[in-house]
């Protein structure tokens, strides 16, 4: 039965400063490194091994990866690197202190920018220190200027259809290491979730999610491989 894996990668340092964090490009943390390799260990002991691996463009989800693979002893598996995958693009709020930004807009302005289905954050201004046009990795991406939950779903669920089902259908064990909101997008998806409830859907950090399918990838269990 095809089984899909995902996790979210471990901390980084703009989820240790609680800064809105997007599309910039943070690395882990100590902490987030320890995560990401205590997630491969778990999958090693469960003998849930992957055969094929996806992941953003960002240096959180591909460092992720890369320390689970490593403990995992599985560092040598193909891996694809696509911005489908990136974090919902955070714009205007990217950058700035999360707590500041509630004192300033209130807390359920906060709210609905960060977990509200189609209302997406302000855009980022042109000129921005953290326009991300000069950046090589994104040359020929028309970069988003904020994304709302419903714009992410728009762009991951298409890739995954692509290459990530694929895949499956042809019998990988498929890891991918990604991003809060990009994994939301996935799991709304697979378990059906609707757009009401998935608002009070979050993602730990380095806690790898499977993803039971049958083979027409109709989700018949989801758990935390912790838990099992
Ligand atoms: O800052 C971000 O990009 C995300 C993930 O860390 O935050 P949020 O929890 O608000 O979706």
């Amino acid at each position: 039965m095809p089984r899909l894996i995902l996790v979210r990668h471990g901390q980084s340092q703009w989820n240790l400063e609680n800064r809105f964090t997007g599309w910039w490009d943070v690395d882990l943390t100590a902490k987030g490194e320890e995560e990401a390799r205590a997630a491969g260990a778990l999958l090693k002991a469960k003998g849930m091994l992957p055969t094929l691996a996806f992941t953003s463009l960002q240096t959180r989800a591909i460092r992720t990866l890369h320390l689970a693979l490593e403990a995992a002893g599985r560092v040598w598996i193909p891996e694809t690197k696509d911005w489908r995958l990136n974090e919902r693009h955070y714009g205007g709020l990217t950058g700035l202190d999360k707590a500041e930004t509630a004192a300033k807009h209130g807390d359920e302005q906060v709210k609905i920018w960060r977990r509200s289905f189609d209302i997406p954050p302000p855009v980022l201004e042109d000129g921005s220190a953290f326009d991300l046009k000069a950046d090589p990795r994104y040359a020929g991406i028309a970069i988003p200027s904020t994304e709302s939950l419903k714009d992410t779903i728009a762009r991951v669920l298409p890739y995954y259809e692509a290459a990530i089902a694929p895949a499956l259908k042809a019998g990988e064990v498929v890891l991918v290491a990604a991003h809060g909101n990009s994994l939301r997008a996935l799991v709304k998806h697979l378990s059906g979730i609707s757009d009401a409830d998935i608002t009070g859907l979050e993602i730990p950090t380095g806690q790898p999610i499977v993803y039971e399918l049958d083979d027409t990838l109709t989700a018949l269990e989801r758990y935390y491989l912790s838990e099992r």
